[in-house]
């Protein structure tokens, strides 16, 4: 495990490449040798630009698990929908739409970022793994002018009814990643409230103590 942390040499990568197919393995991900290279290649970046660009302070494992792992984690769910286009909103670092593209590698995505300097670091992920299925958007989610299939969002903002409305307006389906379920559950009657259908599916991440989950929303 102690080699997780290690991402200067190309040893360090070698090890860490090897260490990531065990948790992806532990979570019933099965990546090709590629898409696991193009993981430790983005998770090596991180490391190198993360503080320095004010991107994620996380490394090593808990980069892997609280990050990597939980934005893999509703992969499943979102293959069975067949998206035909996925936009991740406020992409930051890029978790989880630097995931998802790795992962789903024929799904269209658009990551939408309005910090520059993050926007900046994506367009570079996008050209270093060659991540044909992404197209970066600097700018406000709110100026976007294209209709997606689903969106996806993590750490972005408590989904409120005018956050709903807005992003609705703009796909078919809201896909949230979210914690605790007592918080979820509030959203959610807020949510029903003003007319959203909404479901709720645990997510569960080996090796992570923290309750999550993903809040999928439609229009009724
Ligand atoms: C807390 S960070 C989360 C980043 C990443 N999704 C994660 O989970 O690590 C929220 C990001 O969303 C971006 N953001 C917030 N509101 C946005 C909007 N309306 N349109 C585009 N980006 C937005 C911020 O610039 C920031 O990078």
């Amino acid at each position: 495990m102690a080699g997780v942390a290690q991402a200067g040499s190309e040893e360090g990568c070698a090890v860490k490449d090897r260490l990531l197919e065990d948790f992806f393995k532990e979570n019933g991900h099965e990546l090709s040798g590629l898409q696991l290279e193009k993981m430790a290649t983005f998770l090596h970046n991180i490391e190198i630009f993360g503080t320095s660009l004010g991107l994620i302070e996380a490394r090593g494992q808990q980069l892997i698990v609280d990050h990597l792992l939980d934005s893999m984690a509703p992969v499943r769910i979102l293959e069975e929908i067949s998206l035909a286009s996925l936009c991740d909103v406020g992409s930051g670092a890029g978790f989880p739409g630097i995931v998802l593209a790795i992962a789903l590698p024929n799904l269209p995505i658009v990551l939408a970022e309005r910090m520059q300097k993050r926007s900046r670091f994506l367009a570079m992920m996008q050209q270093k793994l060659q991540l044909d299925n992404v197209e970066v958007y600097h700018g406000d989610i709110k100026h976007i002018d294209r209709h997606f299939d689903g969106m996806t969002f993590r750490a972005l903002e408590q989904m409120t009814c005018d956050l709903a409305k807005l992003l609705l307006s703009k796909s078919d389906r809201l896909f949230a990643y979210k914690g605790r379920a007592v918080s979820v559950q509030a959203e959610v009657a807020q949510l029903a409230r003003c007319g959203y259908r909404c479901e709720v599916e645990p997510l569960a991440i080996v090796g992570q103590e923290k309750e999550r989950h993903l809040l999928m929303i439609r229009k009724t």
